[in-house]
């Protein structure tokens, strides 16, 4: 058996991390065998905060450095984190969910098929309602869209009913799921829709 293995895209400071934090605890309650591999420019800053959380055991957090160009790693030549990912499942018999952070990109970036199976992308309320309506292809084609930091929708002056409708607009009905990471909201859902589309239980 392999693992799935599901991407986490997004721009800079969108809250990738975060919902990589925020799901962790649901999973390990389910007892799904995780593991994550983080990608940063030239630093490995994303990695040792998730060992330093102790979310997980430090060997099941794998650090890769993108270089200048972080959706390259991810999307044009992924052999970087395929072995990565490859090494994990060597290292963890029985691993069964492999989550892949990408570096903070723009709206553009995607996963190559070859490295995921699944992938989100994560996109947050601070960064302006008009983002959906951009409709770059990490929001467009992405299996989940996550609008994450809900919270601070009315600190920015967002509508964030009509940010939720228009997101669920330009990606024809595809799931859209709102959340706050950082206080476990719409976390749950997440997980859910992992396990009914990706894991299979
Ligand atoms: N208000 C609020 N802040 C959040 C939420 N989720 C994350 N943050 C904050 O947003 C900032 C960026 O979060 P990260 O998880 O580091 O974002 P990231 O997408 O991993 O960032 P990069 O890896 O640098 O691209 C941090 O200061 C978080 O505390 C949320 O739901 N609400």
């Amino acid at each position: 058996m392999t693992a799935a293995r599901v991407g986490i895209g997004g721009p800079v400071g969108s809250g990738k991390t975060a919902l990589i934090e925020a799901i962790l605890p649901h999973l390990a309650k389910a007892g799904i065998d995780t593991a994550v591999i983080t990608n940063d420019l030239v630093t490995d800053e994303d990695a040792l905060r998730l060992r330093r959380g102790g979310l997980l055991a430090p060997g099941r957090v794998l650090a890769v450095q993108a270089g200048a160009c972080p959706h390259t790693v991810i999307r044009e030549d992924p052999t970087l984190n395929i072995a990565a990912a490859d090494r994990l499942e060597r290292d963890f018999p029985g691993l069964e969910l492999i989550l892949i952070e990408s570096g903070g990109d723009n709206l553009a970036s995607t996963f190559s098929p070859d490295l995921v199976d699944h992938w989100l992308f994560v996109i947050d309320v601070a960064g302006g309602d008009d983002i959906p309506r951009k409709k770059g292809p990490g929001i467009l084609q992405a299996d989940l869209l996550v609008v994450n930091k809900t919270d601070l929708a009315p600190h920015v002056g967002v509508d964030l009913a009509q940010m939720l409708a228009e997101a669920r607009q330009v990606r024809a009905g595809r799931p859209v799921i709102g959340t706050v990471c950082r206080r476990d909201e719409g976390v749950a859902q997440i997980v859910a829709h992992l396990r009914r589309e990706v894991l299979f239980r």
